[in-house]
Order: structure tokens, then C-alpha cells, then sequence
């Protein structure tokens, strides 16, 4: 489970020399010593278990608690309760010790006694500082693993759900769930947990240590004390329980709007919204502002509250008690220790007050956490699910019905046989349904009604991930993520040759351009692909598919971006890459509708006309009305 230090593989040459002219190419000889030493003290990474299957939804999702989750680490736990225990004892020596020093010490005049008395008073003060370090050691380890396990778990679920869920929720609070959320629990189990059973522990100590002292002056505290702070303490339970929840949800809209100018920052900047965005987002920070000044101002009413009941308390206790040292009833050393002692009775309520919100934080993000981790895809694997055998590349839709919303279908009612390796263009208006045709082919969504085939077997009844390998898409607006451009090439084949990339490379006519960058392959590219031009991340992703070979190929718009030159250039290459495969091709551009053996023509979620260019040319319905609009634009064009 644990691996020996992190990092620590890339270091371990064994002392091996740098190449001559690399100097990073490994730990130069005089150096190992130290980096051996320092991998000594690195602490040890648990390897968390990644295990990432469609079919294999979190096992433990919809039970996720904080039992559960800490319960893989419960030696550590039970090491943390030990010196919890030790802590709480240790700390409640010092009034008993001093009383001791006062009584037989001092009063006595007994200079023996006193030295042992300050000897073991140093003694309990260096026990309660080495449980203290320990227990904190050992929770934020605790901490630490179940945050890292927690991580883990919450991103295989989001790469498992289906792409409906990250159209119904804003990325922004998607975030959240594993910023604050996950924060709140690092928190809670870090401090708020062991300091719960400190001050709760010390309260039971220091209750019995008060009555051991004098039962009549414990019994007065509790009778004058106890009533007043319960009720304060209720209210900004209370008060402040509301309060943090609305902090909770506020910080969320500020990440969520955050997160959505970052990423619209291009049309913000066209459409000159700064000013109004930072309208909107002053707002949104404004409530997060008033939900903090609100929790705020109930925490300085409590605090300052409870030390004036406090002290107000000591006061009557000591008028009470100076009368009973007066009357005999009591030694001067006794009263004092009960004062200490009191003094240390009314800190653990209001920590633990304060303590019982951070508590309510962690649990209401693992209410969230677990809404996350028992969402179930909504395309989901099915339990006897097989894998798909290499396909010819049939694709059949059987009556077809879909709908984002279910009560407003966008695809209806829709029949097609798409032959292996033929080359078929969706044309029609726009929002026509064009696109989620291609989505359910992919099996992105589900129909509601209907079935897809591919190669005569339901969609629903093989592992997403041996389809998916089978069927490549060109989408109009490739993502491309931060890092070399090599890998963003491989990205469904990571293990590919360098020259099998140039060939891709030549055959989508990207040469050129990786000739111009400045460390060609190996160029970093931007996040999103920002670095490059649309129709060069267009090009990036037709080699991507071309690298992959898949025998269903998708083409979305995949030239919209390209200059008539470029696309004219790789034309030859579009041949070589829908040979001998089966295409769907959705196309705006007529000129790119033309080059498919059948055309298939939607509008309003359903087919209209189906058939060959000239046929339907000929047909006097739809595509005669769409192809003479376009030809007679061409003509303007020229
Ligand atoms: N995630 C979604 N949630 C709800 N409705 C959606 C979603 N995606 C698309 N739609 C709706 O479904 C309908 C079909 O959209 P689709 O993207 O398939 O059209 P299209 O024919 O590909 O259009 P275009 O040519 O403009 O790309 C449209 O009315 C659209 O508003």
C-alpha cells in the first residue's frame, strides 16, 4: 500500500553521473548522499486504489460518513484517543499540584515539598506538551489520508457521470466539492475531532476534580453558572449554525461565478462586460461578505458573553469561599486550586460549542459529498455487459426518441441503417438535432425510446469503454489541454511511435506548423489549446483520430475552422482517414455534404429526406430549397 518515499523512482540512479551537455539527466555523484537522506525523511505516500470502471459505480458512495470514512485508519485512531486521554489528564494536575504546593508547601513551610510540587507540575507540563504534539501529529495524518482517499474517490466519480450532469450543474460548484467541502471535513478531522474529545474529556475531569475539591461550592457553580451559560451558548448554537450555512452557500456562488467569467473571459472582453461583471461578482462576494460579517458578529457577542459570566462567576465563588477559609471550612490552597480549576470548566463549553459548528460544517459537506458519490451516471453499464469485438461499423437506429428534458424530445421517432464503411452526411437547420443524433451514436446519452445498433448488437448491452475505443469523434471545438503538443496528439494513443505522429502529422497537413513552433513536438500548449489557431486545434484533433484508427469515425463540424486551402488541403487527407470506415458526417457546408456516399437530411428532430446528392437534388423537397440557397450564396460569393 505505502510506497517508500514520493518521487523518490526518479531520483534513484544509484548515483549515476550527468551526461555530459544534460545537466538534469541525473543526480550528480557528490549529491546523492544528500538526496538519499532527504528521501529518508520524506513522508510516506499511501497509495490511494484508483480504480476507474463504468460499470463499478463508488462502492461506498450513498453510505459515506465520517465513521467510514476513518474507519481504514482506526490504530491511528485509537493512538490519537490515547494521547487525547493523556492530554486531558495531564492538563488538570497544575490546581491539585498547586493546592498541594500551597497547603503543605508553603502554609507548612515545608521547602521539600515545594520543590516536588514544582518538579511534577514541570513534569505534567512536559507530558501534556508531548501528548499535544503527538495527538496532532498523528490526526493530521489521519487528516491527510482520508482527504487524499476523499479526492480520489470524488474525481473517479466526476469522470464516471455522464456528460447530463455537467449540463444540469455549473463547474464552479462542482469545484466547491472539492475545495470547501472537502476543506471543511480536512478541518473537522485535522483539530475539530480530537478537540472535541479533549474539551469534552476535560470537562468530565475538571467536574470531578471540582466536587473532589468542596461539593457545596461545585453544587453552588453549577446551580448559579451552568443555566445562563447553557442558554447563551443554545442561542449561538443556533444563530451560528444559520450563519455558517449561508457562508457555505455564498462561498459556493462566488467560485461558481468565478469560474464561468474564467472560462467566457474571451466573450467578456469582446462584448465589454467587464464593468458589469465586476458589478455582478461585487455583488456576489457582497452577500459572501454579509454571511462572514454576520457569523462574525454572534461570534463576538458569545466569546466575550461567556468570559464575563466567567469571571463574574469567580468573583461570587471566591466571596463565598474567602467566607468559608474565614469560618474554617476550607484551606487557602483549596480555594485557590477551585479557582483555577473553575477557570478550566467554563473554556471546554465554549469550545465546545464552537467546535460542535465546525462538526455541522464537515457533516453538511459529506451530505454533499455523498449527493456526489451515489449519483449514479446516467449512462450507465450494465451488469452482464460484454465487450465490443472489433466492428464492421454497422450502425442501425431503431426508432429513435430523445429528449434533454424528457417531456421535450428533440429527436423523434428516428429510423436509420448506416452500412459498414459508408460515409453519411446529417444536414439541416440549425438546433435541428444534428448533433445529438452523433451524441447518441456515441452513446453520450441513452434514447428514451428506441435502440442504437452497432454491428447488430444494442449499445446498452457493451462496456462503454470498447465502444467508445471503436468509435472516434472530431468535435467543432477540440479541447486541448495544457502541456506538450505531442501528448496532446497521442491523446487516444498515448504509446505512439514518433513516426507514426509525423505521418499523422503530414496527412492532416500539420507539418508546417509544427515546423514554425519553436519546440515543434514538444511546444507546450496553453490550457484549452489558447496558443494555437482554431483550425490548427481542429488539425490537432483530425491527427488525434487519424493516430487512433477507429472504425466508426464522427466528424462534428471538424473543418468549419479551416480556411477553403487548408481544407482543400487535407481533403486527400479526410479520403485516407473515411476509408474503408463507416463516417457520419455533420455538415453546414453543402460542399462537405457532397463528398458522402448518402446525405441525411433533419429537421425538427426528425428525417426527412435520405439519399444520394444528385437524387436528392432532383427531389424538389428540402435539400433542393437548402442546395439552391447555397449555390446561389456561392455565386454572390465569387
Ligand atoms: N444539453 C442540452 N440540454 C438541453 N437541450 C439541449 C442540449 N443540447 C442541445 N439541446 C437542444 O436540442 C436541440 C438540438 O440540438 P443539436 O445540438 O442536436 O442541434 P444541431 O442540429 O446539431 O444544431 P447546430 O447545427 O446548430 O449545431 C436544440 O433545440 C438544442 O437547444
Amino acid at each position: 500500500m505505502t510506497s517508500p518515499a514520493g518521487g523518490g523512482a526518479a531520483f534513484n540512479g544509484g548515483g549515476r553521473a550527468a551526461a555530459p551537455g544534460l545537466p538534469f539527466a541525473g543526480v550528480p555523484p557528490e549529491m546523492q548522499a544528500s538526496v538519499d537522506r532527504l528521501l529518508k525523511t520524506e513522508p510516506e505516500h499511501p497509495e490511494p486504489e484508483v480504480v476507474f470502471e463504468h460499470g463499478r459505480p463508488d462502492p461506498d458512495g450513498a453510505g459515506l460518513s465520517l465513521r467510514r470514512l476513518i474507519r481504514p485508519y482506526w490504530s491511528m485512531v485509537l493512538l490519537a484517543g490515547v494521547f487525547v486521554a493523556l492530554e486531558a489528564l495531564t492538563l488538570q494536575a497544575g490546581p491539585k499540584l498547586t493546592q498541594i504546593g500551597i497547603d503543605d508547601g508553603i502554609t507548612a513551610r515545608d521547602s521539600g515539598t515545594l520543590v516536588l510540587v514544582a518538579v511534577a507540575y514541570l513534569v505534567s507540563l512536559v507530558v501534556t506538551g508531548v501528548a499535544q504534539a503527538a495527538r496532532v501529529k498523528v490526526t493530521g495524518r489521519i487528516a491527510a489520508c482520508v482527504m487524499n482517499d476523499l479526492r480520489v474517490r470524488v474525481f473517479t466519480q466526476l469522470q464516471r457521470l455522464s456528460l447530463s450532469f455537467y449540463t444540469g450543474e455549473k463547474a464552479g460548484v462542482i469545484m466547491t466539492r472539492m475545495t470547501s467541502d472537502i476543506e471543511n471535513l480536512q478541518q473537522l478531522l485535522q483539530e475539530g475531532l480530537a478537540q472535541f474529545a479533549v474539551q469534552g474529556l476535560t470537562m468530565v475531569v475538571v467536574t470531578v476534580v471540582l466536587f473532589t475539591f468542596d461539593v457545596r461550592l461545585a453544587l453552588i457553580t453549577i446551580v448559579m453558572i451552568v443555566p445562563v451559560l447553557t442558554a447563551l451558548s443554545l442561542w449561538f448554537h443556533r444563530a451560528s449554525g444559520k450563519g455558517y450555512v449561508r457562508v457555505r452557500d455564498t462561498i459556493a456562488d462566488v467560485i461558481a461565478d468565478l469560474s464561468e467569467s474564467l472560462q467566457g473571459v474571451r466573450s467578456v472582453t469582446a462584448h465589454n462586460r467587464q464593468r458589469h461583471n465586476t458589478e455582478h461578482h461585487r455583488q456576489v462576494t457582497g452577500k459572501y461578505y454579509d454571511a462572514n460579517v454576520r457569523t462574525g458578529r454572534i461570534n463576538s457577542i458569545y466569546t466575550p458573553s461567556t468570559q464575563v459570566i466567567g469571571v463574574a462567576g469567580q468573583l461570587a465563588l471566591l466571596a463565598i469561599g474567602a467566607n468559608m477559609v474565614a469560618d474554617g471550612e476550607l484551606t487557602i490552597g483549596e480555594l485557590v486550586a477551585f479557582l483555577l480549576s473553575l477557570g478550566a470548566f467554563f473554556q471546554p463549553i465554549q469550545q465546545l460549542v464552537q467546535l460542535y459548528n465546525t462538526y455541522q460544517q464537515g457533516q453538511s459537506s459529506i451530505v454533499k459529498l455523498r449527493d456526489l458519490l451515489s449519483a449514479r451516471p446516467e449512462v450507465e453499464e450494465a451488469p452482464g455487459a460484454v465487450d465490443l469485438p472489433k466492428v464492421e461499423g454497422e450502425i442501425v437506429l431503431e426508432d429513435v426518441t430523445f429528449g434533454y428534458e424528457p417531456d421535450r424530445p428533440v429527436i423523434s421517432d428516428v429510423s436509420l441503417d448506416i452500412r459498414a464503411g459508408e460515409t453519411v452526411a446529417f444536414v439541416g437547420p440549425t438546433g435541428a438535432g444534428k448533433s445529438t443524433l452523433a451524441k447518441l451514436v456515441t452513446r453520450f446519452y441513452d434514447p428514451t425510446a428506441g435502440r442504437i445498433l452497432i454491428d447488430g448488437r444494442d449499445l446498452r448491452d457493451v462496456r462503454i469503454e470498447s465502444l467508445r475505443r471503436q468509435i472516434g469523434v472530431v468535435p467543432q471545438e477540440p479541447f486541448l489541454f495544457a502541456g506538450p503538443l505531442r501528448d496532446n496528439i497521442c491523446f487516444a494513443a498515448s504509446d505512439t511511435s514518433d513516426d507514426r505522429i509525423r505521418e499523422a502529422l503530414r496527412v492532416v497537413g500539420l507539418v508546417d506548423v509544427v515546423e514554425r513552433l519553436p519546440d515543434g513536438l514538444d511546444t507546450v500548449v496553453q490550457e484549452r489549446g489558447q496558443s494555437l489557431s482554431s483550425g490548427e486545434r481542429q488539425l490537432v484533433a483530425l491527427a488525434r483520430a487519424f493516430l487512433a484508427q477507429p472504425r466508426v469515425l464522427i466528424l462534428d463540424e471538424a473543418t468549419s475552422n479551416l480556411d477553403l486551402r487548408s481544407e482543400s488541403k487535407i481533403e486527400e487527407a479526410l479520403d485516407a482517414l473515411l476509408e474503408g470506415r463507416t463516417a457520419i458526417l455533420i455538415a453546414h457546408r453543402l460542399s462537405t455534404a457532397m463528398k458522402a456516399d448518402r446525405i441525411v437530411v433533419v429537421d425538427e428532430g426528425r428525417i426527412v429526406e435520405v439519399g444520394a446528392h444528385d437524387q436528392l437534388v432532383a427531389a424538389d423537397g428540402k435539400y433542393t430549397q437548402m442546395y439552391a440557397t447555397w449555390t446561389s450564396q456561392a455565386a454572390e460569393a465569387h
